[in-house]
């Protein structure tokens, strides 16, 4: 007991955060020391965590201590703020969405979904409307400029900020990284709407692989592959193909109204406690839907994944 307060000169416990694992090692970048992977340390855990049946996550604020042989012990992992299960990261503070305006072309259900998820984790989000180069120049042009007005229009006033962007021509990407100050992001997003793409954009020397089809064959399909925090300079992104199938086999039923920001503002407004916002009579989230104050997609999503969940639940 006594010894544990008294560190001898090289022992003594140091704060980081885990930014890799890989291969039972945890490499921690040294909170007195943030510049760079440089000066990582490769740690393992005490075996104290496995006793517990805990294990320390990418993203985890840990105490630790430098051991003789030029490598780590990881002590103690401070308190999580959020934790995702696929990708496997810890306190992640903000989901940056990434949908493209066109190829592929922008897809609000998959959109709705993701939403559910990240407010289900508890997340804030931030929509990122990527390739807006296109809306001007592309092929489908008018196509992807109306979808950028109906982003705006459906999620702006429920409260979700929408940044759009242009790798291609470094348009929004200053503004996302301003965004990205002192966060742990993750970045999520079907296959090629330009995930990679902005991470090089926002990081000058970072060079991930950006194309759509050698990922498909490659890293995206890697379910095993190490979770990494890229750091962007004053924040971290979590690089990870992760989210790539969401299913609602996490979520309950009954919580998927309170997934949807303006559906949970309102149900206290319903007649009915555990309302469900499809058929009740004096429905504030119906009545709303009737004055067109909530948007008729977003609604129509959740009927939608509500369907899908109960069909999900009788078959298993
Ligand atoms: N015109 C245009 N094309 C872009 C832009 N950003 C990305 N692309 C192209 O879109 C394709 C996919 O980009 P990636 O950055 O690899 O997409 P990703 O989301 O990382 O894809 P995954 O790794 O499969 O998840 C590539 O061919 C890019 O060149 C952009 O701002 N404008
Ligand atoms: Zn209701």
């Amino acid at each position: 007991m006594e010894e544990q307060t008294q560190p001898s000169s090289n022992k003594e416990e140091q704060s980081g955060r885990i930014v890799k694992a890989l291969s039972g090692y945890y490499y921690v970048r040294p909170a007195a020391n943030p510049s760079g992977s440089g000066s990582d340390i490769q740690c393992r855990a005490r075996g104290i965590f496995k006793k517990r049946g805990e294990s320390p996550l990418v993203g985890d604020i840990v105490d630790f201590e430098e051991t003789e042989n030029g490598e780590g012990a990881v002590n103690a992992i401070k308190p999580r703020s959020s934790e995702l299960i696929r990708p496997p990261v810890a306190n992640v503070d903000l989901a940056v969405l990434v949908f493209s305006v066109t190829e592929p072309a922008l897809n609000l259900q998959l959109l709705d979904k993701f939403l559910v998820h990240i407010e289900h984790a508890g997340i804030p989000a931030v929509l990122c409307l990527s390739k807006q180069d296109l809306a001007e120049n592309g092929v489908e042009t008018e196509e992807a400029a109306q979808a950028i007005r109906d982003v705006r229009r459906v999620y702006e006033p429920i409260g979700y900020e929408v940044i759009g962007t242009s790798s291609k021509r470094g348009e929004g990407t200053a503004e996302l990284k301003e965004r990205l100050q002192g966060h742990l992001a993750v970045f999520a997003g079907q296959s090629g709407v330009g995930k990679s793409s902005l991470l090089n954009a926002l990081v000058p020397g970072l060079t991930l692989e950006t194309n759509a089809i050698s990922n498909r064959l490659g890293r995206g399909k890697h379910t095993t592959r190490h979770v990494e925090l890229i750091d962007i300079g004053g924040g971290f992104v979590a690089d990870t193909p992760g989210f790539s199938q969401l299913d609602f086999t996490e979520l309950g039923i009954e919580e998927l109204g309170s997934c949807f920001k303006e559906m949970r503002e309102r149900s206290s407004s319903c007649k009915f406690r555990g309302c469900t916002h499809i058929h009740e009579p004096e429905c504030a989230v119906l009545e709303a839907l009737e004055r067109g104050e909530v948007s008729p997609s977003r609604h129509a999503n959740y009927v939608l994944f509500m369907a899908e969940m109960k069909e999900k639940k009788r078959r298993y």
